[in-house]
């Protein structure tokens, strides 16, 4: 057992040994460390209730996604309307770095058309649970499968990338699931995804189909993976998706999409560079996260949320006294991602009752005014006080700050009578807040 350990240890490189977040050494089939972005937010991000995208600002995301560094970049099926099939003409015509793709129903017709667009791959989509067997399409397995290796060979008689994906992966059966992947696997295919449309899956659940496609498909098929967020794993779905050994991971700016969408691109990345630091500051501008997610969220007329990866308002502001005073002395104590790897800053805010006087001290500082630390803790004392009837803000503790600073820096000056009844100055001192109270 020892043997076997050293080898699998001499197999890993040095950097995923390092980071304890990341791949897990012994898991040969992870591609935590070398995964690849389909960036949906022009197909799937269309889909979002508040989307309406210009050609010209189609243009100017896919650019924007393009500069970031995605892999992919997935559109609108060509067949939704008029302008869908030339705005996606015109993106192919961009020359890009990233392939585009469209995205398009198991069916001839759409195929037909998506070919002739100039995309450099397609991906196709056709729901496999019984629910959307049922209520959608309404056609059984084999229907399905025959359909599939049509519209399979045709989209690669052209040259092109495809992918076949099975909607609502989660709630199919799996044995209809493995038959399907086998049949399409078996002629060919670059990639096959699964989804979980409707957001029911957990991770472990993600991992374990992720682990069984593995061993029944050929390893020159990649896995990828669509994770909508109604229950809230989408990024957590993510990540395991690619413990398990998908390759790549669906995402839209923001996680727009369908209801309250999917994996966020910002996000994905909040989370990857944890566990892949070099490849994914290496791979990506992560610096033009921030314009990436304005340019969209206005686009579609959202605000970006406060608690959002990244670029939250808060996201890297740090309040409780005991955590300002470590922030202070070592960023790492509260923080597992640099907001420099994204171009962006932390923020101590002191101005509240929670804070303390480490926090205080340092804005002193700032303030290029000199207390010692005994008075640090006095203003601090003083900033709690005022804390506790109302909110603060920096005009109120700056203003104590200085007021306090003022009082004990006034010099302290005692008198004493001479003959003729008048005062002369007996000493003059600076030893303390209360010194001006000496007068007498
Ligand atoms: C989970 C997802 O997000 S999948 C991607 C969703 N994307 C889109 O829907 C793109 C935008 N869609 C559209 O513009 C339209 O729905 C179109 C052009 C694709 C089809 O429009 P219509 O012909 O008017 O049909 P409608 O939208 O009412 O119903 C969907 C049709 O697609 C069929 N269908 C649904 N899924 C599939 C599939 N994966 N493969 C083949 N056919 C499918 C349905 O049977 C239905 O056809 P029917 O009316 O002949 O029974
Ligand atoms: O094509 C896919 O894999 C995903 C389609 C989709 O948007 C979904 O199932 O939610
Ligand atoms: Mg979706």
């Amino acid at each position: 057992m020892c043997e076997n350990f050293e080898k699998v240890s001499e197999a890993v490189p040095k950097a995923a040994t390092s980071n304890p977040y990341g791949p897990n050494p012994s898991d040969f089939l992870s591609n935590v460390g070398s995964f690849q972005v389909i960036e949906s937010t022009l197909r799937e991000g269309e889909q979002f209730a508040n989307a309406f995208f210009t050609t010209e600002k189609k243009i100017e995301i896919a650019k924007a996604l393009d500069d970031f560094g995605v892999d992919y970049i997935e559109l609108t099926s060509p067949v939704a309307s008029e302008q869908s099939r030339a705005d996606c003409e015109a993106i192919c015509k961009l020359g890009l770095k990233a392939k585009i793709l469209t995205h398009i129903r198991c069916h001839m017709d759409d195929a037909k058309v998506a070919v002739e667009t100039g995309v450099d791959g397609v991906d196709v989509v056709i729901g496999t649970s019984s629910f959307l067997r049922q209520y959608s399409h309404g056609k059984d397995m084999n229907y399905i499968s025959k359909q599939a290796v049509e519209v399979i060979e045709f989209v690669k008689s052209k040259g092109l990338e495809i992918r076949f994906s099975s909607e609502d992966s989660f709630r199919s059966d799996l044995v209809d699931l493995l038959n399907i992947y086998k049949t399409v696997d078996k002629i060919g295919v670059n990639r096959i995804g699964i989804a979980d449309t409707v957001g029911c899956a957990n991770p472990r659940q993600v991992y374990e189909l992720v682990r069984t496609l593995k061993s029944v498909i050929s390893s020159s098929t990649e896995i990828e993976c669509h994770f909508h967020n109604d229950t809230g794993c989408a990024i957590a779905n993510a990540y395991t998706a690619l413990e398990g050994g998908a390759k790549l991971i669906d995402t839209s700016v923001l996680g727009i999409g369908e209801r309250n969408g999917i994996t966020p691109l910002g996000a994905l990345m909040a989370r990857m560079i944890v566990s892949a630091p070099e490849y994914v500051k290496n791979k990506y501008k992560l610096h033009k996260i921030r314009d990436i997610e304005n340019l969209v969220a206005d686009a579609v007329q959202v605000n970006i949320p406060f608690n959002n990866p990244i670029t939250g308002f808060c996201a890297f502001t740090h309040k409780a006294g005991i955590h300002a005073k470590a922030i202070l002395a070592n960023p790492s104590t509260y923080e597992i991602i640099n907001p420099n790897d994204f171009g962006l800053t932390r923020y101590i805010h002191f101005a509240n009752r929670l804070t303390g006087w480490n926090a205080i001290k340092s804005r002193v500082d700032q303030l290029n005014l000199h207390l010692t630390d005994a008075q640090c803790k006095e203003v601090t004392a003083k900033i709690k006080k005022l804390g506790d009837v109302r909110p603060l803000n920096i005009d109120d503790v700056d203003s104590i700050i200085k007021d306090f600073h003022q009082e004990v820096n006034t010099p302290a000056v005692t008198y004493k009578e001479n003959a003729n009844g008048d005062a002369d100055v007996e000493a003059i001192s600076l030893d303390g807040p209360s010194a001006k109270k000496q007068k007498k």
